[in-house]
Order: C-alpha cells, then sequence, then structure tokens
C-alpha cells in the first residue's frame, strides 16, 4: 500500500500539486486520471523519488520515503517496476537483453539464472516466440509486453504505467489492461496506472483517483465512477460515448429503460 498524505509541489510560483492525499491499495489497480496538465505526472514522479514534494508525507508500507536514508532509498526502488510511456525499451538489444538488464543491474544471480528469470517473465506475458527479436522488428502491443515483462523481472511490491494504451488500437488495448490486471493480483502488487483511456477505468480501476487541476477531486471505484455527483469528474468522463453508454445500460438494469439525455444528469 501507499499512502500520500498532504502532499503539496510548486516550480518557481506555480502550485502545481495543492494538498493531496491518497492511499494506493495493495495488489489493486489504482488508476490517477484527469485532464493534461493536471498534475498526474508530476504526482508519480513524486511517489517514485523523481520529483521532491516540498511537503507531506509518501509512506510505502508505513515508511515514509521522504525521510529514507539513500541506501533504503535505493533498496526501496528496486521494488518498484515501471512501465514507461512508449516502453522505452533499448532498441540495440534483443527482447531477452532488454528485461535481463535490471537483472543485470541489480541482482546477484548468475547468467544462467537470470536467462531462466527473463523467460519465466517473458512466458507469462506471452511472448515465448520473441526472445531474441529486436523492438523494431515486435508490433507496438508486443513492445508493451516487453515492457511489463521488463518492469515485473525483479518481483516489484509496486508497479507505476504510465499511459499502457498509449498507440495502441483498441483491442490491443484490452489485452495489455487484462495482463495488467492479472499480474497486479498474482504478484500482490500495488499498481498505478496513469491513463486517459475510460475503457481501462471500467475495465481494471479497482481504486480511481480523479485530479483536476493540482487537486484531488474524486476517489472511488469504478462501480461508483459513474454515478458520481462530482461535476468536474461528470464533464470529464461523460465526454467519453462509452461511459454513457455504460451508465445507459447499468441505470437500465436497475430501474427500466432511461432516455440517453437523462444520462449527463
Ligand atoms: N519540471 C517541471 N518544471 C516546471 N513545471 C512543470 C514541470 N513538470 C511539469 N510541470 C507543470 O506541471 C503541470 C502538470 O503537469 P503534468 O505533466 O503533471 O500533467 P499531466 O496531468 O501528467 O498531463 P498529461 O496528461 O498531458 O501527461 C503542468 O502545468 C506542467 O507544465
Amino acid at each position: 500500500m501507499i499512502e500520500l498524505k498532504n502532499i503539496k509541489k510548486s516550480f518557481g510560483d506555480k502550485t502545481i500539486l495543492h494538498d493531496i492525499s491518497a492511499v494506493m491499495e495493495a495488489g489493486k489497480c489504482n488508476l490517477i486520471i484527469g485532464a493534461s496538465g493536471s498534475g498526474k505526472t508530476v504526482l508519480t514522479k513524486c511517489m517514485v523519488g523523481l520529483f521532491k514534494p516540498d511537503q507531506g508525507e509518501i509512506l510505502y508500507n508505513n515508511a515514509n520515503m521522504l525521510q529514507m536514508t539513500d541506501d533504503e532509498r535505493k533498496q526501496l526502488r528496486q521494488q518498484i517496476g515501471m512501465l514507461f510511456q512508449g516502453s522505452a525499451l533499448f532498441d540495440s538489444m534483443t527482447v531477452e537483453q532488454n528485461v535481463m538488464f535490471p537483472l543485470n543491474m541489480f541482482s546477484n544471480l548468475s547468467y544462467k539464472e537470470r536467462k531462466k528469470r527473463a523467460s519465466e517473465v517473458l512466458d507469462r506475458v506471452n511472448l515465448k516466440e520473441a526472445h531474441h527479436k529486436y523492438p523494431a522488428e515486435i508490433s507496438g502491443g508486443m513492445k508493451k509486453r516487453v515492457g511489463i515483462a521488463r518492469a515485473i523481472v525483479l518481483n516489484p511490491k509496486y508497479l507505476f504505467c504510465d499511459e499502457p494504451n498509449s498507440g495502441l488500437d483498441p483491442q490491443t488495448s484490452m489485452l495489455i489492461d487484462k495482463l495488467i490486471k492479472e499480474i497486479t493480483a498474482e504478484y500482490d502488487i500495488t499498481t498505478i496506472v496513469v491513463t486517459h483511456d475510460m475503457n481501462s477505468v471500467m475495465e481494471i480501476g479497482d481504486h480511481i483517483m480523479y485530479m483536476h487541476e493540482g487537486k484531488k477531486q474524486w476517489e472511488g471505484s469504478n462501480q461508483d465512477i459513474i454515478f458520481s455527483k462530482n461535476e468536474l469528474l461528470n464533464n470529464f468522463i461523460f465526454a467519453s460515448e462509452f461511459l454513457q453508454d455504460a451508465k445507459q445500460m447499468r441505470m437500465m438494469q436497475e430501474n427500466g429503460d432511461v432516455p440517453k439525455e437523462e444520462i449527463k444528469k
């Protein structure tokens, strides 16, 4: 579990994060959603230690990251896996070499053990056949899978995914979402996903935090989100036809037929 307490962050005289408190639940997919510029990236960079908040606490299983020694922070960093936007693979390395990279850097395993571990995680993300291919030879969806394999190869307790569906077609996006959700539950990871994708919100959003202009405006589950009374959140999510349809279906199940113009109310 990760707990944020009263996080504030400014750049110069511009306040980016205003007093954010939230909980990222263990074994769940915790989504951070919000419009461009709302502070999602700055917040996640604070959470992984790339930015230092001006104020507040970031508790990883009750230990405040901001008060850790360098060694403690280094140890914590090794428990965090990251899936970057665009996958960020090394083009000059094969798929297998990309996945082995964190093991080469941070583990004491022998070459044979590292190869075995890379093979295990590549199998887990259904990339048995791609070990010796280069990133340029595989599809965007496969690159994301390699990125996921690399992010989990050190058995992290925490997984950060930045826009995991960017650049993917809807079907591949769904497969990547499903994989992230399965891995989160299987390995009991605290997963944080920054996304604009409303399909993901409904599919994998165990816990969702909505940010607007650097403030947390709402948090809840994908079961609650379509019935939220928060006007800013509603304007944001119901820009998506998909969620309007989801809400209509839910209301029809519960109350009988409801005309579409009623849904935004
Ligand atoms: N290093 C920085 N220095 C100064 N301002 C920054 C820095 N990083 C981000 N900002 C500002 O912080 C604000 C929030 O940016 P952030 O990247 O967190 O938004 P976001 O919600 O992640 O947007 P997007 O969905 O487009 O990625 C923006 O106004 C941005 O210009």
